[in-house]
């Protein structure tokens, strides 16, 4: 098993729709860590929507801004990051993301994803407009970067409450 103490960071990984944002919070509120999302940060630094910026400036603004504000969290204690789905194209990124803490891969089968990603028209990369196809590609391209996690959570068949416990369990953290 894997020992973190509490004054360590969880930073949340997974693909788009996999519960990063929604695991953040309730393992936050949970345990008493900090709660970041850096696509929110993101929004409130450049004062405009993901989808906005992704439209105007171009992916590659974006991921310049994502990594951005990934270094910017430096030093950071007791926290629980949730990153964006593509954080982890970038291996400066994969390297940071250890160097804060541990990094939890939550798991999610494309059945489960995909029935997200369609009731959902905010992220750019995953329009169900346009069809999922091209997100089931980068899916399947992403899932080696994604499985270098420390840890790795199944979450399907979980409650967010149920997936934020077993992440406690896995770091080693008491149940609290
Ligand atoms: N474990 C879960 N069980 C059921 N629904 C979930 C779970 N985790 C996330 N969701 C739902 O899935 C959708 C996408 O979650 P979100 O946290 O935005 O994912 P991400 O940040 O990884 O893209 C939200 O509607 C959220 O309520
Ligand atoms: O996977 C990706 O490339 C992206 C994931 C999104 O975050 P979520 O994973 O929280 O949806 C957001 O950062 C942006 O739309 C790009
Ligand atoms: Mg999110």
């Amino acid at each position: 098993m894997c020992m973190v103490s509490k004054s360590d960071n969880i930073l949340l990984i997974g693909f788009m729709g996999a519960g990063k944002t929604t695991i953040a919070r309730a393992l936050g509120k949970a345990a008493g860590y900090r709660i970041i999302d850096l696509d929110a940060l993101i929004v409130e630094r450049r004062g405009r929507a993901i989808a906005e910026i992704f439209s105007s400036e171009g992916e590659e603004a974006f991921r310049d801004y994502e990594s951005e504000a990934l270094r910017s969290l430096e030093p950071l204690s007791h926290a629980v990051v949730a990153t964006g789905g593509g954080i982890i194209g970038r291996q400066e990124n994969r390297e940071f993301l250890r160097s804060l803490g541990a990094v939890v891969y939550l798991r999610a089968s494309w059945k489960t994803l995909s029935a997200r990603l369609a009731a959902s028209d905010d992220r750019p990369l995953a329009d169900p407009a346009a069809g999922l196809e091209k997100a089931r590609q980068l899916w399947l391209r992403r899932l080696p970067l994604y499985e270098q996690a420390e840890i790795i959570i199944d979450t399907d068949e979980k409650s967010p409450a149920e997936v934020a416990r077993a992440i406690l369990q896995a770091i080693g953290v008491e149940d609290v």
